[in-house]
């Protein structure tokens, strides 16, 4: 299974970039930046890395982000990120940036989008990777300050394809956000929001029908509400779901409980995704695997799960088509 999984082209779609910072590079651009941190080791740093609520990740999260200062920085933290999607065969990613972790400390907006477009540029000329954008307000900043971050991306609008909404969920519900989701879209911007990761089911049902979203980032906890199951199918709104992040984030005591299965077992198009796999202890690879040996997943359920990446991503047409042939080349090769 662990080779199939490898061999199969895959999309990921719930990625932060800033959860993509080994702690190698961080070091290193912290170095070069001459910013304290308070690791001497990375031992030291991976020990820090236990966490028991999502609060206690974006603490850490936010603090290793700190470091990022020039547009160079952005752009090795993408390149490192872009390296593993070519270790991992995925194929096309849909990263998520969050402006307001750098433009609340001094960073300007253009600095951190120039970086990650030169990345996205060479990692599609090197390893042929296509990627989008999705820009994340922070959701326990006010609806005010995300739109001043939807003006200031309005000049590279054309490089951002979708909006979305993270940190910390308790507290801070979908409905929060309903004015400046409204005029994203208005911009052309394709809405997606975390929701149901800790908090309730009410939040996902906020996420759907206030800001309207066309995919649910996590949303595991839709199971406890009957209604919005038979909802999300009816409105075939996928999840991207994200195993080893529930784990570590404690939002699934162990991995056999994961509801991954339960979902795909009621029609619901789940994916599967790293989130920020340098916190969270592995890439896409990695999260197929726990999952599938948890769960004892079959080889058509990892195909259901990689096809559901490319048909709920934000690719064209065209694109899903050329992704759905190379996964079907890849398990005739396979077998
Ligand atoms: O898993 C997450 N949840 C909410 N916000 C986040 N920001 C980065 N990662 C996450
Ligand atoms: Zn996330």
């Amino acid at each position: 299974m662990k080779d199939f999984i490898a061999a199969l082209p895959k999309a990921e779609l719930h990625l932060h970039i800033e959860g993509s910072f080994e702690p190698e590079l961080m070091f290193e651009i912290a170095q070069r930046n001459q910013i304290e941190i308070p690791y001497k080791t990375i031992d030291e740093v991976k020990k820090a890395y236990q966490f028991s609520c999502l609060q206690d990740f974006l603490d850490i999260y936010y603090a290793g982000a700190g470091v990022l200062i020039q547009e160079k920085d952005f752009y090795d933290l993408a390149m490192a990120y872009y390296q593993k999607c070519y270790e991992n065969n995925v194929i096309h990613t849909e990263i998520m940036f969050d402006p307001q972790t750098h433009t609340e400390r001094g960073i300007a907006f253009e600095t951190v989008i120039n970086g990650l477009q030169k990345a996205r540029l060479d990692a599609k000329e090197k390893w042929g990777i296509n990627s989008l954008f999705i820009m994340s307000y922070l959701r326990h900043l006010s609806e005010e300050s995300a739109f001043e971050t939807l003006k200031q991306s309005l000049p590279y609008k054309d490089l951002i394809t979708s909006v979305g909404l993270d940190s910390s969920e308790m507290g801070n519900p979908p409905a929060k956000f309903k004015n400046v989701f409204e005029a994203s879209v208005k911009e052309g911007y394709i809405p997606v929001a975390h929701a149901g990761e800790e908090g309730p089911a009410e939040y996902i049902w906020e996420a759907i029908d206030i800001l309207k979203v066309a995919r649910i980032d996590h949303g595991n906890r839709c199971l406890e509400d009957e209604n919005l199951v038979q909802e999300i199918v009816k409105r075939n709104l996928a999840l991207t779901v994200c195993p080893l992040s529930n784990l570590e984030l404690r939002n699934t005591d162990v991995m056999t409980n994961h509801p991954l299965k339960r979902l795909l077992d009621r029609d619901i198009k789940a994916t599967v995704n790293s989130d920020d796999p340098a916190y969270f202890g592995g890439y896409m690879n990695a999260n197929f695997q726990a999952v599938q040996e948890a769960l004892d997943l079959s080889k058509e359920d990892i195909i259901t799960l990689v096809k559901n990446s490319f048909n709920y991503s934000f690719a064209t047409d065209e694109q899903k088509k050329y992704y759905l042939e190379k996964v079907y080349e890849a398990v005739a090769d396979f077998n």
